[in-house]
């Protein structure tokens, strides 16, 4: 038996990925940058106005001493500036105590038999459940009270939340397939966490590590307010407050040169964790207006170029940052005919898809010199009826495209009520049809269930019938099948044929899999990296009449072309 082989997870798309920096990021990392600059500078040349006695004690604010000075002259902006150094010193330490050893323990329990592994993620549990500053405190007073003693204390309270969370993590990644296929190989478990699971886990790990500072910087604070912290003559924010507390009535600006540093540095932590979350993922990090391109008045009355059914050229989608994600994607689709678009993960077939359906993302624009649909300008003016009664689309994961908490019937009648201006009885019978069309078992039955109670392939094929009942011209139909075995995909690949045969409905019709689009399609767009790279018949196709390196090895990477799906009459 061949190893199955695919197109790698990480494509070169992916590789290159442009991150994405939003304005809280840059603000948070400008600032974290200051306070870090103040850390390392303010000991350098402010030890004198922040540890030497003067006879200005008990000063209030003025232009020399801004935040006046303490009982021994000594200035408070000078010592809240110094104070930055210890101060993270300290919180690096202690953060950096409680993810090493709990990222350390996490992978253990993760990798611990199952027995022991329930057990450590209990006692892990346990331990979470104590608050965190209590655990802290009881250690620091064990220990005894000191800066040392404080940063281990805070550190090793911080240990158990990292340790539950790096097993959640892995336990979340292990089921990946890519980790599944490593463990069955036999790659032994250290290998599979270095060379797997950490590098996945890094991310979301690295946002939380802003937090985990910000926390520990609480904690320190709170711990040196107490009196178990830093012990004088050194002093961080917390000592300075607890300092101040006494004269917080007579001279109140004595608190706000620590209390303000607390805050910065808070943050600026807190706007990297957060800019980075949204870098990390950029689809739902922009959450500004749909830009679709409103054309001028002239482009409703525009010509059509050709006879085809469906027409895009010259398509471009970028970003709101200005990434271009096509480059100028141009295909057509006739009446009846059925186009496949295959490439690798990223190359931007559902961005195509999307734009053709006017559905694309939030921040996202397109431009083109046509897409039409029919006689629709899909980058004018449309109307919703006419939109959602012309196009359907068709997704990947019928898990996610019906609501849960409603009945099937009502969820497949939506278009047809909302669009179709249907009696609920009309409507019903409408769907009813399609289910029967697409050999739906009960269909009855089915429209009283929720979603939960239909295997995948039935839902897929609800997915269909929901697509086929508004009897639209155009199917778009985004990778429909992967999500399902293949024995389903065999039999939702046949109703997909059915379907333009009998309705000379037209598709487009997504997929990774070379072998699926071979088997279905009349005409195949290849797509790398938001291009078109070849565009290839059926024929072409099946005879590997291919010419384009990518193509090449987009088929090379299809793992059994020998084993096809029997949908081709
Ligand atoms: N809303 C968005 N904002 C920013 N970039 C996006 C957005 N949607 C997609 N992209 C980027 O556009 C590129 C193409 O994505 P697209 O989803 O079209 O790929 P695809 O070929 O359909 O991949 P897959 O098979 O994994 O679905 C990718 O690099 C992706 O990160």
């Amino acid at each position: 038996m061949t190893n199955p082989v695919t197109v790698p997870d990480e494509t070169p798309t992916q590789r290159a990925r442009s991150f994405y920096w939003t304005f809280g990021l840059i603000a948070g990392l400008v600032l974290f940058g200051i306070i870090l600059l103040i850390g390392i500078v303010a000991p350098l040349v402010m030890s004198h106005s922040a540890n030497a006695l003067s006879s200005h004690a008990s000063a209030p604010p003025s232009a020399k001493h801004w935040f006046g000075t303490d009982e021994f002259g000594r200035d408070m902006l000078a010592r809240s500036l110094v104070a930055t150094r210890l101060t993270l010193i300290m919180t690096a330490a202690a953060t950096a105590i409680s993810v090493v050893i709990g990222v350390l323990l996490g992978t253990g329990i993760w990798l611990a038999p199952r027995r022991v592994r329930e057990l450590g993620l209990r006692a892990v549990e346990v331990a979470v459940s104590y608050p965190g500053l209590l655990v802290a405190l009881i250690i620091t007073s064990i220990i005894g009270a000191g800066a040392v003693a404080v940063v281990i204390g805070i550190g090793i309270a911080g240990i158990p939340a990292w340790g539950r969370l790096t097993a959640n993590l892995a336990s979340d990644v292990s089921r990946r397939d890519f980790v599944v296929t490593a463990r069955l190989l036999g790659v032994p478990g250290r290998k599979v966490i270095t060379r797997h699971l950490l590098p996945n886990m890094a991310e979301p790990m690295l946002i939380l590590v802003a937090s985990g500072f910000a926390v520990s910087l609480i904690e320190l604070s709170g711990l040196s307010f107490v009196g178990l912290g830093v012990q004088s003559p050194s002093y961080d924010y917390g000592k300075l407050l607890i300092d101040a507390l006494p004269a917080i009535y007579t001279r109140p600006a004595q608190v706000f040169g620590p209390a303000l540093m607390i805050v910065l540095t808070i943050l600026s932590v807190m706007l990297i964790g957060d800019g980075l979350a949204a870098a990390a993922d950029p689809r739902t990090a922009q959450r500004r207006r749909k830009h679709i391109q409103i054309p001028s008045a002239g482009r409703e009355t525009e010509v059509r170029s050709d006879s085809s059914f469906v027409s895009v050229q010259d398509l471009r989608v970028s970003t709101d940052r200005g990434t271009e994600l096509l480059h100028g994607v141009s295909f057509t689709i006739e009446r009846g005919e059925i186009v496949g678009v295959v490439g690798e993960s990223g190359s931007g077939k559902s961005v195509t898809a999307m734009a053709l359906a006017k559905l694309l993302a939030e921040g996202l624009t397109a431009s083109a010199s046509e897409v039409r649909v029919g006689e629709m300008d899909m980058l004018g003016r449309v109307s919703r009826r006419k939109l959602a009664t012309t196009v359907a689309l068709v997704y990947q994961d019928p898990g996610t495209t019906f609501s849960p908490a409603l009945r099937m019937g009502s969820q497949l009648s939506e278009v047809l009520r909302t669009h179709g201006n249907q009696s609920k009885k009309k409507a019903r019978e409408l769907v009813l049809g399609a289910l029967t069309t697409v050999h739906m078992s009960s269909p009855e039955r089915r429209l009283r269930q929720h979603p939960h109670e239909l295997s995948g392939g039935m839902r897929q094929r609800a997915m269909i019938a929901a697509a086929l009942a508004a009897k639209p011209e155009l199917i778009i139909a985004d990778e429909p099948t992967t999500a399902l075995d293949v024995t389903v995909q065999a039999e939702i690949l046949r109703e997909f044929k059915r379907i333009n045969k009998d309705r000379a409905v037209s598709m487009l019709f997504i997929s990774h899999d070379i072998g699926v689009v071979e088997e279905l399609c009349d005409r195949v767009l290849v797509m790398n990296a938001g291009e078109i790279v070849e565009e290839l018949s059926w024929r072409q196709l099946a005879e590997r009449d291919v010419r384009h390196p990518y193509t090449k090895k987009l088929i090379a990477a299809t793992p059994s072309l020998s084993d096809p799906l029997p949908v081709r009459a």
